[in-house]
């Protein structure tokens, strides 16, 4: 599927990603979890930061692939778990499609799957999501993007 879908973007940004994954996890501090599953790669970053709030050490993944940058394509499973997921938070960026998450999902039926993103197609497949972002909007993760200078306004209008 091609990126034609996305009129929007919605940038993230790092300090913004730490703030809404630490208001996810006070939302889980009452549970207790054997270990984090981290979808790769964008779950990984959310999965460090729960990590460090949740004090959990065991950290796995389940690698998978579905998009080159805008375009989504076949998904192709690198690696899986030898679990069905029973205690275990499974994490991931976002949910778009969520044709990932369905993947994960039949893989790890009893996890606890949380997402700081979720796209309205993609909603129902995870337990637990911070922010609804519009279907059309590509979320601009911090990883994917730099600082850069900007023209002036005045400037900008002369040309
Ligand atoms: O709900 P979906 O439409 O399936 O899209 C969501 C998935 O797409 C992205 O991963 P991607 O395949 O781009 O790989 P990456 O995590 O390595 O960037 C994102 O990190 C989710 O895992
Ligand atoms: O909106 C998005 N942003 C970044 N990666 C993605 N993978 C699927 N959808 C998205
Ligand atoms: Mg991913």
């Amino acid at each position: 599927m091609s990126s034609d879908r996305y009129h929007q973007h919605f940038f993230v940004s790092w300090d913004q990603l730490h703030r809404d994954v630490r208001t996810l996890c006070h939302q889980m501090i009452e549970r207790d979890f054997k270990g984090i599953v981290a979808i790769t790669r964008g779950g990984l970053i959310p999965a460090a930061l729960i990590a460090r709030e949740l004090n959990i050490r065991l950290i796995d993944t389940v690698c998978i692939k579905s998009y080159d940058h805008m375009d989504q394509g076949g998904l192709d499973i690198m690696k899986g778990v030898d679990h069905d997921g029973e205690g275990w938070l499974l994490v991931d960026d976002l949910v778009d499609t969520g044709k990932t998450a369905r993947a994960v999902r039949k893989m790890l039926p009893n996890a606890h799957f949380v997402t700081i993103y979720a796209k309205p197609d993609g909603r129902p497949m995870v337990d637990q999501y911070l922010t609804e972002v519009a279907q059309q909007c590509w979320i601009q993760f911090p990883w994917d993007m730099g600082v850069a200078y900007v023209e002036p306004l005045v400037d900008q209008m002369k040309r």
